[in-house]
């Protein structure tokens, strides 16, 4: 009888270290309320009823390790989250210091790590599935969506340089998930150099180890809270994505 095999663990990485700058809220954006919960309570909500995700590493903001553990993992009994590490002052920083505990941990060929934006509430879990499916079949992958816009490349006058073919143009979203060897050493490699450019974490795959990056499908729903407008979609959104909350 051919046996089946055995899941790779995956750990989700789920950023919310950020400051929240464009949104100009009082507030860092991932506590602001969407229908009475905090941002950052969605996407935690999601990985805690996945099938696919066994664990969470949380990525806070400075000081903020004991104030999430309490009124987050405490609070909604959110019982995979595993620990809960300070970011830093980018992105990428905070990126790294969960890979550093995914490092500590050990078992990197046996474990898939999905790296998520907090500020993206409307994860689902056919998201995630799709992405487990499409890290197996490519060690890389980024969530996404074909653009529905025309795009353009531009000078730094706004003049317009170039129009690249709609159909190889996509909208990138998270999570972004990779085999565990392969972020890290990307990140490794990346975190060494003296200037950093990179705004998502397929960039330190492709251009650390030139390794291609699957495109796995999203959804229009699955926004970034990034400025104040998309507070008041995500109002509209949160019924229609958790219609049990
Ligand atoms: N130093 C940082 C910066 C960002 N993030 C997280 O990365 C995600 C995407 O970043 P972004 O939307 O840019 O968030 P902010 O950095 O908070 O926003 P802004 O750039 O407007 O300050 C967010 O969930 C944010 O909390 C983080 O963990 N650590
Ligand atoms: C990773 C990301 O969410 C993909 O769209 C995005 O690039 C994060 O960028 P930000 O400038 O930190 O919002």
């Amino acid at each position: 009888m051919c046996k089946k095999p055995e899941k790779k663990r995956c750990t989700a990485i789920l950023l919310a270290g950020g400051q929240g700058t464009r949104m100009g809220a009082k507030i860092q954006k991932q506590y602001l309320l969407i229908q009475n919960r905090p941002v950052l309570f969605y996407s935690l909500y999601t990985f805690e009823k996945s099938e696919v995700i066994d664990d969470v590493i949380l990525v806070v903001g400075a000081g903020q390790v004991e104030y999430v553990r309490k009124e987050f993992v405490e609070k909604y009994h959110f019982t995979k989250v595993t620990c809960i590490v300070e970011g830093g002052r980018e992105r990428y920083h905070s990126v790294w210091e969960g890979l550093k505990e995914v490092q500590a941990e050990g078992g990197l060929e046996e474990r898939y790590i999905f790296i998520h934006d907090s500020a993206r509430p409307f994860l689902t879990e056919e998201i995630i599935q799709r992405a487990y499916n499409d890290v197996e079949a490519h060690s890389a992958c980024v969530v996404g969506v074909p653009s529905k816009d025309t795009v353009k490349l531009v000078d730094e006058k706004a003049f317009s340089r170039e129009t690249p073919d709609r159909k190889f143009v996509w909208i990138i979203q998270t999570p972004q998930v990779f085999d565990a060897s392969i972020i890290t050493e990307a990140y490794a490699r990346m975190m060494s150099r003296d200037t950093i450019q990179a705004t998502d974490d397929a960039m330190a795959v492709e251009n650390e180890l030139h390794i291609p990056v699957h495109m796995t499908e999203g959804s229009f729903e699955n926004i970034k809270i990034t400025t104040p407008e998309d507070l008041e979609i995500a109002k509209v959104f949160v019924r229609r994505c958790f219609p049990e909350l």
